[in-house]
């Protein structure tokens, strides 16, 4: 059967092992059909000492099998060189051996063929022009070492039915493999979440610190907390008045509205100061440090830029309400326009301070520093 090119991007390499008589040449073989894969059989890799050992009854020693371990990791590595999935039928007996296929392929899935001594010896004895004899038998039990709790490890029971040996090994290395992609979709997931986070995240550190800072910061705080209570107070009496007592407050929706935006502002002043605005970095983290210093530069300036047009437009406001009063309570519109030019005075001045900040500290506090806005 021709093997198809494998492209199943994990869990594709699988060797069944066992002590002779288990099943591994048959099963494997009919694996490999199942699936697709080239099959290698790690018989046909033994020197020829090996194999007049074996005939002539002796065990083989861990020296005799190094190079034919070699030899089998050579063939692995040859098949997925090929881009081919394998399957690799190999006695595999002690945990060691395993752990030298696994270094030449990490991942490699194991299937064990658990058969019993009685089983085996009557298997092997009779399979006609095999020159494993059945005295063997004993010692390959003897130095089976079974793979339990290794990973990627299944173990069957080698005495089943070859048709459902093969239908349960099979699904199992589907399953491996639906697993094994649905873990990589997840991990590629989540590094593109963490990507996306790094991406847009809040400024890591306070634009600048000192004793106006930490003033700025109380008069902002202060501010908001006194403005929010003063929304919450308003609206909720004006329900109760409305509700409780059929009558209102007219001016609550009118001066919650002037508290909400004064709030805006001033909270947008305090979060800038503080480093808390959301940053977009995705494309600035690709350049090298110097660019990455000018992009930042550029983007102050344009923050800078972009604050001082806009304190100019409230101040065109702030000329053009002088004198208008809100229709309700009858406040001075300009006090609408306030929170606006103070906010965007400040926004500036720290755009100015960040500017500064770029080029005076080293490049890798810059780098953890810049915002992109
Ligand atoms: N599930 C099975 N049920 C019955 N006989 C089997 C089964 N699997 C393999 N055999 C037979 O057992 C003998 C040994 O199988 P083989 O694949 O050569 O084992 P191994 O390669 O592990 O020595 C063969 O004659 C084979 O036809
Ligand atoms: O490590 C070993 O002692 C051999 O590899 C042995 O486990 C293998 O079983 C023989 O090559 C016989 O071949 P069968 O396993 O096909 O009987």
């Amino acid at each position: 059967m021709q093997q198809q090119p494998c492209a199943l991007p994990a869990r594709t390499t699988l060797v069944v092992m066992g002590v002779s008589g288990s099943g591994k040449s048959e099963i494997s073989q009919a694996v490999a059909t199942a699936l697709g894969w080239r099959h290698i059989e790690a018989d046909h890799f033994h020197p020829p000492e090996n194999v007049e050992r074996m005939r002539a009854g002796i065990p083989l020693s861990d020296e005799d099998r190094r190079h034919w371990l070699d030899a089998l990791c050579e063939q692995m590595l040859a098949a997925q060189a090929a881009g081919e999935c394998f399957v690799l039928a190999c006695s595999a007996l002690k945990r060691a051996y395993r752990e030298r296929l696994r270094q030449a392929v990490p991942g490699l899935q194991f299937v064990h063929l658990d058969i019993d001594h009685a089983t085996a010896v009557q298997r092997v004895g009779a399979r006609p022009g095999h020159f494993m004899p059945t005295s063997l038998v004993d010692s390959q039990f003897a130095t089976l070492e079974k793979p339990a709790g290794e990973p990627y490890v299944r173990v069957v029971d080698a005495q089943q039915s070859r048709q459902a040996l093969v239908a349960d090994i099979q699904a199992w290395v589907r399953r491996e493999a639906t697993e094994a992609v649905s873990s990589q979709a997840q991990d590629m997931l989540d590094s593109e979440i963490d990507s996306a986070n790094q991406a847009a995240q809040l400024g890591a550190e306070p634009i600048y610190e000192g004793r106006i800072a930490r003033m700025f910061d109380r008069l902002t705080d202060g501010l908001m907390a006194v403005l929010m209570a003063f929304m919450v107070v308003a609206v909720f009496t004006n329900v109760v008045l409305r509700y409780a007592f059929g009558t209102g407050w007219p001016g609550a929706e009118e001066l919650s509205r002037l508290a909400f935006v004064w709030l805006v502002f001033v909270g947008v002043a305090s979060g800038m100061r503080r480093g808390e605005l959301m940053t977009f970095r995705m494309i600035r983290d690709r350049f090298p440090l110097l660019a990455q210093r000018l992009v930042d530069s550029l983007s102050w300036i344009l923050v800078a830029g972009a604050s001082l047009l806009s304190a100019l437009g409230a101040w065109n406001q702030v000329q053009f309400g002088w004198g208008n009063v809100s229709t309700v309570v009858g406040y001075p519109v300009v006090l609408a326009m306030l929170p606006v030019l103070a906010s965007m005075l400040v926004l500036a001045i720290l755009a100015v301070v960040q500017l500064v900040n770029l080029w005076r500290r080293t490049p890798q506090a810059t780098l953890t520093q810049a915002h992109v806005e």
